[in-house]
Order: C-alpha cells, then sequence, then structure tokens
C-alpha cells in the first residue's frame, strides 16, 4: 500500500522503536487508517483500540498491537513533538485539506495493485489545478499543455514544498514527479517564500539549482523550467559536459535564476569561479539514487555545500526508486524534518502499473532476427527504445537494425542531441540505446521497451520499463533472456514485484502473414494500367510454373512483402530454423542427464549431437530442446523405438523448471549447474556476481563500471 502520508523522520524513528513486532494484518488496517484520515480520524481510532507506528525511512505505516503501548506511542509523540518543535505527522488529508482527503485511487488489476492516477474531469476533481496555490498564468500553461489536474505525486508533495519543507519523494515511473518540484518552486519564488528574497536584476546568481544524473534528462527538466519559468518571467539554463562553455559562462553572467546540469559539469563552473551558488534557495536531486549510485556522492556533497545559509534552502529529492542506501545517504543532504512522500511505500508492485511486461526467452545470435519481429507485433506502429547492456552491444544491434539509431556515451554529445531529437520527432522509430536512456526520459508514444537481457539491478528494470506507460499511458516492456539464466528472471520478479508474462516468440509466418495482408492492400491500390505491360509475362509464369493461380499470386505476395522462404523459430531459445520439442517417458525426468539417457535410447549420436538448450518442464514431467529443423522428423519417428516414450513438436513453451518464481530456491538447478548439458544453467558463479551487482552496491563505488559500459 502507498504511503500517502508525509513524515517526519526523527518523530518517527521514536515510534518505529516502540513497535518492532507487528502482523501484517495489522500493518494494512493501519495503512487504510492513514490514508482515510488525519490527526483528527487518529484521534477517533483510539476508541477502536488501534494505533499506529510510522517507519521513519520510507513514510510506510505500521501499526502495534495494544492500548498500553498506544499510550506510550502517544506520550512518545508527545515527546518527538516537543523536541523537534514543529514535527508532526501530516496525513494526505492534511497536506491539501479535503481535497488531497478524496484523493484517487484506480484499480488496476485484479492483484489488488494500484496505481493513483490523476484525474482528467477538470474543476471537479479533487485535484484540479484550481484548488492549488496556482498562479493565473500558470495555470494557463498547464491549460495550454493539457493539465488539468495534478497526479498524485504532485498534489501530496505541492503545499509542503510551497510552505517550505524539504522533501524526498517517490512515485513509480511517469507519474510526474518533475511537475512535482517545478510548480510549487515557481511559485514560491515569484508569490510565495522567496518573492522578496531572491535575487533580482542582471548578473543575478541563481535561485535553484537542479542536479540530475544524464544529460539528456537535464535538457528535459530544463526544457520544464524554461516553458513554466518563463511564463512567470524566470530564466533557466542548463549546464552539462561534451557542450562548450561559453554559451554557459554568458548565461550565467548575464544573470538565471534556475540552473538545470550534471554534476561533473556544474563543479566545473564553480570550480572556474562562473557559477555561484551562495543564494539558492532550493536544490533538488532528480533520480537522487542513479546520481549518488553513479559515484557522484562527493561531487554532490560539494555543490550543494556552496550555499551561504543551508538553513535557509530547501532541498528536495526525488526519485521512483529509492533502495534504503539512499534514503540513509539523504540524511546528509536533507533536513532533520524533512517530509516524505511515498507513493510506492510497501507496495509489492514497484515497477509501472501501466505497463505489460512480459519475458521471451532468446538467445544471443538470434536477437537480430527476433527483435524485428518483436517490434512489427508489439509496438502498435509507435515508438520502440532497446535497451543493451554496453556500448558496443548498442551500436552493433543499431547496425543491423533497419532505420533505427544508436544512443549512447561514447556518441559526442552533439550527435547525441540530434539523435534523441531525431527520436522525439518521430524521424526514425527505433532508439538502440543504453542506460544513458533508462533514467526520466519523457519520449510520446514509446509503446515498447524491449531489454536484451535481464539487467544488473531492479531499479534499472524499472526505470527502462518505465520509459513506456507514462502519465496513464500504457506499453508493453518485453524483457529478452538467455534460456540457461532463466532464474535472473524470477529474482527481478521477486524484486521488482512484477508478475512477469512468459510469452512465445512471434513466428516468422505470422508477422509475414501480415506483411501479406498489407501487400495485397498495396497491390489493390496499383493502377490497371499495369497490366497489359505485365500481362503476357504473368501468362507465360503462369503455364510454365506449374502452380495454380492462386498459388503464384501468394508467391508474388510473399516477394511484394519481401520474402522469399519462411523459416521457423524456436520456442526455447528463438533462433531461426530450429524447432522445439518436448519429450516425456511417462516418469518424472528430474535432471537434463536423464533426459539425454533417453534421446540416447532412441535415436543415433549424430542427432543428438544437434540438440540445443535443453530444459526441464516445471511439472518434472518432461524435457524441452531445439533441434535443427531438418532433423526433426528423425526426433519425431525416434519416439517409435522406446515404450513411453513420446516427443512432440511444441506449439507453445510450457512453464520451465527454473522460471517459476515460486521454485525460486530450487536444489535441483544446484544438481545440475555446471554440468555438461547445463551450459552454466545453473550457472552458480555468474548468479553470485549478478545478485552481488543487485545488492552491492553501498555507496555508490560503480560509477567507473557504469560509464565504461554505457
Ligand atoms: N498533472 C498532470 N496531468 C497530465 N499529464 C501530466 C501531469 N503531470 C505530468 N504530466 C505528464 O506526465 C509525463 C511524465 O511526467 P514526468 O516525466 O515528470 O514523470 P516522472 O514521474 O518524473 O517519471 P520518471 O520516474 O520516469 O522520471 C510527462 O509527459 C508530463 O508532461
Amino acid at each position: 500500500m502507498p504511503s500517502l502520508l508525509l513524515s517526519s523522520p526523527s518523530e518517527l524513528d521514536e515510534l518505529k522503536k516502540l513497535t518492532q513486532k507487528k502482523s501484517k494484518k495489522e500493518e494494512s488496517m493501519a495503512a487504510e487508517l492513514y490514508q482515510n484520515g488525519s490527526l483528527e480520524d487518529e484521534k477517533k481510532s483510539k476508541k477502536k483500540k488501534k494505533h499506529k507506528n510510522l517507519d521513519a525511512e520510507d513514510g510506510e505505516i505500521d501499526d502495534s498491537d495494544g492500548e498500553g503501548s498506544e499510550k506510550k506511542i502517544s506520550k512518545k509523540k508527545r515527546k518527538a513533538s516537543d523536541e523537534e518543535g514543529s514535527n508532526t505527522i501530516i496525513d494526505a488529508a492534511a497536506v491539501n485539506g479535503t481535497a488531497l482527503k478524496k484523493l484517487k485511487l484506480k484499480k488496476k488489476d485484479e492483484d489488488g495493485e494500484v496505481i493513483a492516477r490523476g484525474e482528467d474531469e477538470g474543476a471537479a476533481s479533487p485535484n484540479a489545478v484550481s484548488k492549488f496555490r496556482i498562479s493565473k498564468v500558470l495555470r494557463e500553461k498547464l491549460k495550454l499543455k493539457g493539465i488539468e489536474s495534478l497526479f498524485p505525486i504532485q498534489a501530496m508533495t505541492f503545499d509542503s514544498v510551497l510552505d517550505g519543507s524539504d522533501l524526498v519523494g517517490r512515485a513509480r515511473t511517469g507519474q510526474g514527479k518533475t511537475l512535482a518540484f517545478v510548480l510549487p518552486i515557481l511559485e514560491s519564488l515569484t508569490n510565495g517564500k522567496y518573492k522578496a528574497a531572491r535575487k533580482t536584476g542582471y548578473g543575478r546568481p541563481p535561485s535553484v539549482l537542479v542536479l540530475l544524473p544524464t544529460r539528456e534528462l537535464a535538457n528535459q527538466v530544463y526544457a520544464d523550467f524554461e516553458v513554466y519559468g518563463g511564463a512567470v518571467g524566470l530564466s533557466a539554463c542548463c549546464l552539462y559536459g561534451g557542450s562548450p562553455y561559453r554559451a554557459q559562462e554568458l548565461a550565467l553572467k548575464r544573470g538565471i535564476d534556475i540552473v538545470v546540469g550534471t554534476p561533473g559539469r556544474i563543479k566545473d563552473h564553480i570550480e572556474r569561479g562562473t557559477l555561484d551558488l551562495k543564494f539558492v534557495k532550493f536544490r533538488i536531486l532528480d533520480e537522487a539514487d542513479e546520481m549518488l549510485n553513479m559515484g557522484f556522492v562527493d561531487d554532490v556533497e560539494l555543490i550543494l555545500g556552496k550555499v551561504e545559509d543551508v538553513s535557509k534552502v530547501q532541498t528536495l529529492l526525488f526519485s521512483a526508486t529509492l533502495p534504503d542506501w539512499v534514503k540513509k545517504i539523504s540524511a546528509r543532504f536533507l533536513k532533520h524534518d524533512k517530509k516524505t512522500a511515498d507513493l510506492v511505500g510497501n507496495e509489492k508492485l514497484k515497477a509501472s502499473a501501466s505497463v505489460r511486461h512480459l519475458v521471451l526467452p532468446c538467445t544471443r545470435q538470434a536477437r537480430v532476427q527476433l527483435i524485428p519481429d518483436i517490434i512489427h507485433c508489439y509496438s502498435r506502429g509507435g515508438r520502440t527504445i532497446i535497451f543493451t547492456e554496453t556500448k558496443e552491444s548498442a551500436s552493433e544491434l543499431a547496425g543491423s537494425l533497419p532505420g533505427s539509431r544508436a544512443l549512447h556515451g561514447d556518441i559526442v554529445q552533439a550527435q547525441r542531441e540530434v539523435i534523441l531529437a531525431g527520436f522525439r520527432s518521430g524521424r526514425f522509430l527505433v532508439l538502440v540505446a543504453t542506460n544513458v536512456a533508462a533514467r526520466g526520459l519523457d519520449i510520446q508514444d514509446v509503446q515498447l521497451i524491449i531489454q536484451c537481457e535481464p539487467p544488473r539491478d531492479v531499479e534499472a528494470y524499472i526505470h527502462r520499463s518505465g520509459r513506456t506507460g507514462r502519465a496513464g499511458n500504457t506499453g508493453v516492456a518485453i524483457l529478452l533472456y538467455e534460456p540457461r539464466y532463466s532464474y535472473s528472471i524470477s529474482r527481478l520478479e521477486r524484486e521488482s514485484g512484477v508478475k512477469f508474462e512468459h510469452i512465445s516468440p512471434p513466428q516468422p509466418a505470422d508477422v509475414a502473414e501480415s506483411a501479406g495482408s498489407d501487400a495485397a492492400k498495396a497491390i489493390s491500390n496499383i493502377s490497371d494500367s499495369v497490366i497489359p505491360v505485365f500481362q503476357s509475362q504473368a501468362e507465360q509464369l503462369l503455364s510454365s510454373s506449374g502452380l495454380s493461380a492462386v498459388d503464384l499470386l501468394a508467391k508474388a505476395l510473399a516477394k511484394a512483402a519481401g520474402y522469399t522462404d519462411i523459416k521457423q523459430r524456436s520456442l526455447l531459445s528463438s533462433i531461426e530454423n530450429y524447432v522445439t520439442l518436448l519429450l516425456q517417458a511417462g516418469k518424472t525426468i528430474d535432471s537434463p542427464a536423464f533426459a539425454f539417457s533417453i534421446l540416447r535410447r532412441v535415436l543415433p549420436n549424430e542427432n543428438i549431437g544437434g540438440v540445443k538448450g535443453l530444459s526441464l518442464t516445471a511439472d518434472g514431467m518432461g524435457a524441452v530442446f531445439d533441434v535443427p529443423a531438418d532433423d526433426v522428423n528423425a526426433f519425431v519417428e525416434g519416439q517409435e523405438n522406446a515404450n513411453m516414450v513420446t516427443i512432440e513438436v511444441l506449439k507453445s513453451l510450457p512453464p520451465l523448471h527454473g522460471n517459476d518464481q515460486s521454485r525460486g530456491g530450487d536444489t535441483r538447478r544446484g544438481r545440475f549447474g555446471g554440468g555438461r548439458f547445463s551450459g552454466g544453467r545453473g550457472g552458480n558463479g555468474n548468479s553470485g556476481r549478478r545478485n552481488g551487482g543487485l545488492h552491492g552496491k553501498g555507496n555508490g563505488g560503480g560509477r567507473n563500471r557504469f560509464n565504461k559500459r554505457w
């Protein structure tokens, strides 16, 4: 359940200590209570012998179990309140009065997973822009952009930011976190707390500093500040590496209100004496976890330390993912009485709920043939972003996918901007990118995300898949994985809360069929004037081919659609001209070695040599494997050589052992991992490395590693 509340950590810490033990049921009851009520409600709830405990780190709601401890909590609360001055627990309703009390949560699926969304019905909505302290000129600008209501993260945090609090904000990808800080900051500078205090005039130093992890993202956030800030007379500039200093220095010299940029270049400007951060009123760390993860902690600390009086500056930290280690680090940058608005909180699903999350087995060699068919079937004619793990594979893949372009850290900045602009404008529809495009990028009509292999950490999965399904739209994210690494899917599933749909690769025949119908339409549009010119050749062809007119026309359609033959594609590894077979023996097949021993009994050795990717089925009663299309008959006929043995061609892949989360900590994999047939399937060494990648990022020491790869 998302925590629709803002919490004050020191008080929450106190409360947390009091109630370590709690039941799930109590937890959810308390969460409900807090979602629906304010402190008033809390008092009422005492009558019901309920009380709440709030987790200091992320504002999650806890509950403890008795009246005795309830009294203790109240006492502690008062104590904490006395010590911290204004520290009080503020729930969603209290944040924005009754408007937020009615904050709408839309049910998304049967699992009861919830996505909070803004409403579109204009002024009638409890989150209507008009119900917030947003000036007319900004309201009009928002309306021009089609924004009439605030999204929940914006509604929840608006008053707190405007009224001067430091804040940690988390909401799923595409839920409007950028405007959650842009709007209250602009109001604060032009009509609020900092109206009188902010510097104005020629040569003025900036009042706002926004730090982001990538140049592309910096540009995007800068664009928002330009649009909305420009409307209220505030100027912005964007400072990032790879672009000339001169223009940036000129802008700073003339005077600027808002500086958006990446830590490296901001630091350079500070060191060159061209950027003065003494009078900054707002510091924003967007995609905070990524920035710290990339090893920018020292730079960020140095930059943030340049303000004159920290107590007079507001610091805001936003991301869709806030691992615990970031929350701890944030204590260094944010004030003690910071608020936390966490729309993900304890919810199982951390990734976007408006995205279909699919997984598909595919070997590395099969990718290039498979991806165009995936795009054909799933992109709905919109844009596709393909993520690779390395710069090299991004370039390589883009080189073999017609109509696509690569984007990664080795491409010079000016070119990166041209590529992104081309993708945004629809000049080309497929972008092959490294993680430089994983965070924050908001591009219209991205319908499909393809990840070529499971990313090393769950955060990367969440952000990459979140490039689609934004602002209430839906999208599809397809994760390709080497069949032998299927265990990494279970891991991602566990950590992201996503329940992956396992799909089979699109068959070339299906794709060709739809291309054929396009070709048929195109043919029916061809002018009759061509008939006399081609007629005699057509007649000649018909008589010499020995085919019927329909068959011949089918061939002509295939040619028009770009096909000269139709290959089969294996369900197991997506390799062309391979077919996936199922072996059963009327009893349990509990190891690949046993499956091979059965095959050896019914088939000659030369056929066995062609078997690829043998995997056990989840029910323990069979094994699936790929064979070259030409060998299929030999295998199917081979089943006659032994009683009870069946070998059949599969039309869809059954659940496989290791794909199923419920079998997560399986023992069987251990047994055959590393064996001859496993091909590293168990992959204990690799698995350890991958898991290490996931859990082992303590303090952002991975910067170089990441930078090299992107
Ligand atoms: N209140 C709103 N009503 C309608 N659209 C909105 C609203 N607020 C933001 N948007 C749009 O939603 C899209 C996503 O917003 P934004 O990029 O800020 O999301 P985000 O939460 O920061 O995502 P990510 O975590 O991926 O960075 C943008 O196109 C933005 O213009």
